[in-house]
């Protein structure tokens, strides 16, 4: 699989919003269901279990990790933790393939130590939010779309009043990879649907997608 990931010259799709980088149809039919096989084992070892907020509301996605460390969320806060909050045992390894794509399209020095697992099942979404819960928020987080296509929002990092700019919507179909990198690693995000039926690669619908990001 990587020796089909371009090195240098990713086919990155400019977008309207400079450092969010999108790669269409990165992965072939093949490579997701390989790469969907090592998330399925990832999960026998760690369970997908439901977080909830800070608040005490559930989330509609069920989420796992895979890594040196989790990012999980409960009444304590979100954070990054080594163990699984449910088990208690150490996360699995992040997959070889992962980390290849990794350096293929990021460049960034150092391998991401968190792979935060999200299963959207029929009415999951998940509001807008950033990711600033990693130490060096200059490194990217890389994004891996498996399954039915999502409605992906993003927009603006909010101003120093708070205030966000406007947010457009992208789709995110299975194979799909994309980076928010530089201006764009604080972008406001989230998902606001998926569209059901869109791929057959999870039987009975759904979407998994995988984050890759440098915690500490
Ligand atoms: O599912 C997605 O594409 C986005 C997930 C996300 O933003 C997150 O886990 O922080
Ligand atoms: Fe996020």
């Amino acid at each position: 699989m990587t020796s089909q990931i371009p090195p240098l010259a990713p086919p990155e799709t400019p977008t309207a919003l400079p450092g969010f980088r999108l790669w269409p149809g990165l992965l072939d039919a093949t490579e997701q269901a390989d790469l969907l096989a090592e998330v399925r084992a990832g999960l026998e070892a760690a369970p997908l279990y439901r977080p909830t907020t800070p608040g005490g509301r559930p989330f509609s996605v069920r989420m796992s990790n895979f890594g040196a460390l989790g990012w999980v969320s409960d009444r304590q806060g979100y954070r990054y933790q080594p163990t699984h909050p449910v088990t208690g045992a150490p996360w699995p390894a992040i997959p070889a393939r992962l980390l290849s794509l990794w350096d293929a399209l990021t460049g960034w020095p150092t391998p991401p130590d968190a792979c935060l697992i999200n299963l959207y099942q029929s009415e999951a979404k998940m509001g807008l939010h950033q990711d600033k819960d990693e130490r060096d928020l200059t490194a990217p987080v890389l994004s891996v779309s498996l399954g039915d296509t999502a409605v992906f929002r993003i927009g603006p990092a909010p101003d120093e009043t708070g205030k966000g700019g406007a947010t457009r919507t992208v789709r995110l179909a299975s194979g799909d990879v994309c980076a928010l990198t530089g201006p764009a690693r604080l972008a406001r995000h989230g998902i606001d649907r998926l569209l059901a039926g869109s791929s057959r690669l999870l039987p009975g619908g759904g979407r998994v997608n995988l984050t890759l990001r440098v915690a500490r």
